[in-house]
Order: C-alpha cells, then structure tokens, then sequence
C-alpha cells in the first residue's frame, strides 16, 4: 500500500495554486491520474518519484518511509524503485533495443530479467535495432522494457500513449497490463482517454486545481457526470461490424452477448477489446418474468 500525504505550492498559470493529495493506493493496483491540463498530475508522480520536493508531507510505500518533511526522511530517486515512461522515448540512439535495455541494470544485477522482458513485450525481433529504426509505438514498447529492468515495484506512466494512433495503443496497453499483472507492480498512469481508463483502471484519482476531487473505480468517477442515464452497463467488444452508416457492436457483459448499434462516429473510435459503457437515458425494454 502507498500511503500519500503531500503539500505543495505551485506557480499554475492563474496563479498560485496549492498542490494538496491525500490518499492512498493498494498494491498491486493499477490506478489512473485524470484531469485536465495543469492540474498537478506529472507534479504528483515527480515528487513521488523522488524527483521534486515537497513543501510538506509524507509517502509511505509498503511500510517504508520514502518521504517525511518533519523528520527529514527523503530517500534518493534511485533508491525508490519506481520505473518511469514518459510520452517521449528518450532511449540511447546510439545502442540497439537490447544495448538500451542492458545498459539499464544496476551493478551486478542479474541480466536474466533483459531476456524475459524482451519475451513479454515481444521485442525479439527488434532487438538488434537501433532506436532511429523503429516506430513510435515500438519505441514506447522498448521505453516501457526498460522502465521495468531494474524490477520497480511502482511503475509510472505519463501519458505513454498520447502520440500512437488507436490501434498501437490498445497493443500498448495490452502490454502494460500484461507486466502490470506479471510483475505484480503497482501502476500510476496519467491519461486523458476515457476509454482506455475504463480498460485499464482499477481506481481512478480525478483531480482539480491541485486537489482530489472525486475517488474510485472508473465507472464510479465517470457515470455520475459524463451520463445521466436512466439504464447503463459495461462491456468489453468482442465483434465489430460496419453496415451502411451504423456499426453492429457485440459486447460481452459478463457471460452474457449483446449486440448495440452504434452511430458512425462512435463506432470509429472503437475497437474489439475496449470496454464501453452503454447507456441509454430513455429506453423501451421488453419485459419478461424469469422467476
Ligand atoms: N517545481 C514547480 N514549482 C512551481 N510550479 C510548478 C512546478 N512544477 C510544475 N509547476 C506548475 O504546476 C502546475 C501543474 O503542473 P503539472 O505538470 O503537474 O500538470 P499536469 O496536470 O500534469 O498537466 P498536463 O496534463 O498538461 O501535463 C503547472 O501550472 C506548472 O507550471
């Protein structure tokens, strides 16, 4: 469990604006900062990491103190294990894949972890290759290995997806989820896509002017406001089909299939795997006695 308190002041463009967060985050969960632009997200993340100081607080991370102002505890970034991915890749254009991911063990680490990695985020291909070579998703895929080289127990990602077009995206996330769950991390992801939230997210952390304005899963956080529908459930698409200006969406909600039409602009931004939530504001349903 991450136990976090901080204070701090920032210089927001309206102004000053307090930076206050209070919460706290289980292990092993995979938890989603939303909010708009300058509202304290990165900030959060950097003074977890270690990389910005607070005016005041504490983190306490599985019991240990990484942070306490009042008795000056302030453990060193490299010593928090936190793996971190950013929008930009910034990898070594002058190693291959494998070099970038070698280059990223501690001193006398066991290398062992570079070859499983390169199983798990399917990289063997592109091992060899030189980071000017690859595409900007692959990039991220080698971005995302190396965070995880040193065996981080929290992993955070700032928007790692914002640039890579729909269908490398919902790869990438497949991804993250797949090393989420196998090396049991815990997840700190910054993004601004609903969808993928609800795809991805254990727990959403929605923020406003420095504070934690709303708390809990995304359907919690997300259906009070986004909707105001009478009915609605969740699913994932399992089967796309276009005909004429409609898509036929078959979305599975539990063992259960549904198909849902959807109108041309919705459905293009779908893709089989993305967990929607469907609602309807005023419905006619067929009603039939079962017990
Ligand atoms: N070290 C600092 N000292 C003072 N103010 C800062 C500092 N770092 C960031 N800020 C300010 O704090 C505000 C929040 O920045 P932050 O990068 O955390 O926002 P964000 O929610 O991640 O935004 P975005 O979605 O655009 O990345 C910004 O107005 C920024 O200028």
């Amino acid at each position: 469990m991450i136990e976090i308190s901080i204070q701090k002041k920032l210089t927001a463009a309206l102004g000053e604006m307090l930076l206050d967060i209070n919460t706290t985050i289980n292990k092993g969960s995979l938890v989603t900062l939303y909010g708009k632009s300058g509202v304290g997200k990165t900030t959060i993340l950097r003074i977890l990491a270690g990389l910005l100081y607070p005016d005041s607080g504490k983190i306490i991370v599985n019991g240990d103190t990484w942070l306490n102002t009042t008795t000056k505890i302030n453990l060193k970034p490299q010593k928090r294990k936190v793996g971190f991915v950013f929008q930009d890749y910034a990898l070594f254009p002058n190693m291959n894949v494998k070099e970038n991911l070698l280059f990223a063990l501690n001193k006398g680490q066991n290398s062992s972890i570079v070859n499983h990695l390169i199983e798990i985020i399917e990289l063997g291909e592109l091992q060899h290759r030189k980071p000017d070579t690859l595409s900007g998703g692959q990039k991220q895929r080698v971005a995302l290995a190396r965070a995880l080289v040193q065996k981080p127990s929290i992993l955070m990602l700032d928007e790692p997806l914002s640039a890579l077009d729909a269908e490398i995206r919902f790869k990438l996330q497949q991804y993250i989820l797949a090393v989420h769950k196998e090396y049991n991390l815990t997840t700190l992801l910054i993004s601004h896509d609903i969808s993928e939230i609800l795809r991805m997210s254990d727990k959403v952390l929605e923020l406003e002017h420095g504070k934690i304005v709303r708390q809990g899963t995304p359907n919690e956080v997300f259906n009070h406001k986004e909707l105001n529908a009478k009915f609605q459930f969740t699913g994932t698409i399992i089967e796309i089909e276009k005909q004429d200006f409609l898509f036929i969406l078959t979305v599975r909600i539990g063992k259960d299939l549904v198909k849902v039409v959807a109108d041309e602009s919705e459905g293009a931004q779908l893709i089989i795997g993305d967990k929607i939530l469907v609602s309807s504001k005023a419905f006619n349903p067929i009603i039939h006695k079962i017990g």
